[in-house]
């Protein structure tokens, strides 16, 4: 292959590079572009899905070609829904990105962290967005490493006066509130958590609701991050109905999010239309971002991680 070997940027050293203040304008930026379906801004069609069906996980493909901005990339993401207490991972992906005229490959960047973050940080754009001002109170279902990241952002950004966190175990739940410095409540049940919450994010790897309409506090907002197959649920069918269903992508909604297919509910709009102002913001409804993930969201933060690290003087 012509032109210099690939940078190879790898955990420790994105961790070092992105941060959530210079990531967040420029994915609403991004979520703005992809909503416009104008292909000299974004093209990013519905990520490609390989089953692994042997070791219960999916190899989702992520490409994406921003052309105004000269950007072009594509993650590789493994998903897994393995039997529970499984030590193996649940999420392992790598982000490529390339030279849109020459093809060749510019860097190959750790795409745990991205994920992380991105997704974190995509959800906190759709609370900035949605909930109702003066919200005080956070509820966190799930324990792994979108709650974490999600918890990051969401009191970095947010004055929420008190955060809960549900796990499957209590256990768990205790050892992540230690994990923060004891800064958030863990609780017994996810319907403990969820009664009277603000906003409620859900970042479990259940294929069943683990949040139920009955305890949603009329008004809230939910960030719905697990549950990206067609025939995964986290949410009931009570919430999807009641609410109003935005998400970042609608045909990936569409083909991926089985609390959207199997509830029937319709997607009102995307968050990039209720950036880009063509859409409303129903602040006072109930209401659920649908949460799939997308390329375009991988592709600016694997711009910036870049652009940071190429900024630095010993790597020249
Ligand atoms: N929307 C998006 O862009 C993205 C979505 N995801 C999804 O978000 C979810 C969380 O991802 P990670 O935090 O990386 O995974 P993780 O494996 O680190 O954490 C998963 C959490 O879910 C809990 N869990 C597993 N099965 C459960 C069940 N049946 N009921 C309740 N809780 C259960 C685990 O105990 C753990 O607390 C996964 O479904 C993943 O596929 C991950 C990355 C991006
Ligand atoms: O966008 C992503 O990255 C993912 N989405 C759903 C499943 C895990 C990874």
């Amino acid at each position: 292959m012509s032109g210099p070997p690939p940078a190879i940027i790898w955990e420790h050293e994105v961790e070092r590079l992105l941060q959530y203040r210079e990531l967040i304008p420029r994915l609403e930026e991004a979520l703005g572009k992809f909503s416009k379906r104008d292909s000299a801004e974004v093209i990013q069609p519905v990520r490609s899905t390989v089953p692994l069906q042997k070791h219960s996980g999916f190899l989702g493909l992520m490409p994406t070609y921003m052309e105004n901005d000269g950007v072009l990339s594509t993650k590789l993401v493994c998903f897994y829904n393995r039997e529970t207490h499984s030590s193996l991972p649940g999420v392992q992906a790598t982000v490529v990105l390339l030279d849109p005229e020459y093809g060749n490959v510019k860097a190959v960047i750790d795409g745990e962290v991205i994920t992380a973050m991105r997704t974190a940080a995509v959800s906190a754009i759709s609370a900035k967005l949605l909930m109702r001002p003066g919200a005080d109170v956070l509820a966190i279902l799930g324990t792994g490493k979108q709650a974490l990241s999600h918890f990051n952002v969401f009191t970095e950004i947010f004055p929420f006066k008190e955060v809960r966190v549900w796990g499957r175990s209590r256990e768990r739940a205790e050892k992540f509130v230690r994990s923060v410095g004891g800064a958030a409540w863990a609780c017994g049940s996810a319907e403990e958590a969820v009664r009277g919450a603000d906003v409620i994010v859900t970042v479990t790897r259940s294929t069943k609701p683990v949040l139920f309409g009955q305890w949603v506090k009329p008004g809230a907002h939910v960030a719905a991050v697990g549950a990206c197959r067609p025939d995964w649920r986290e949410l009931d069918d009570v919430l999807m109905k009641a609410a109003v269903v935005y998400a970042d992508s609608r045909e990936g909604a569409m083909a991926e999010s089985g609390d959207v297919i199997l509830s029937g509910a319709e997607v009102f709009a995307e968050l990039g239309d209720v950036i880009n102002g063509t859409k409303p913001a129903l602040r006072e409804k109930t209401t659920v971002f649908k949460s799939l993930g997308m390329g375009v969201e991988d592709a600016v933060s694997a711009k910036l991680v870049f652009d940071q690290w190429k900024a630095t003087a010993s790597h020249v």
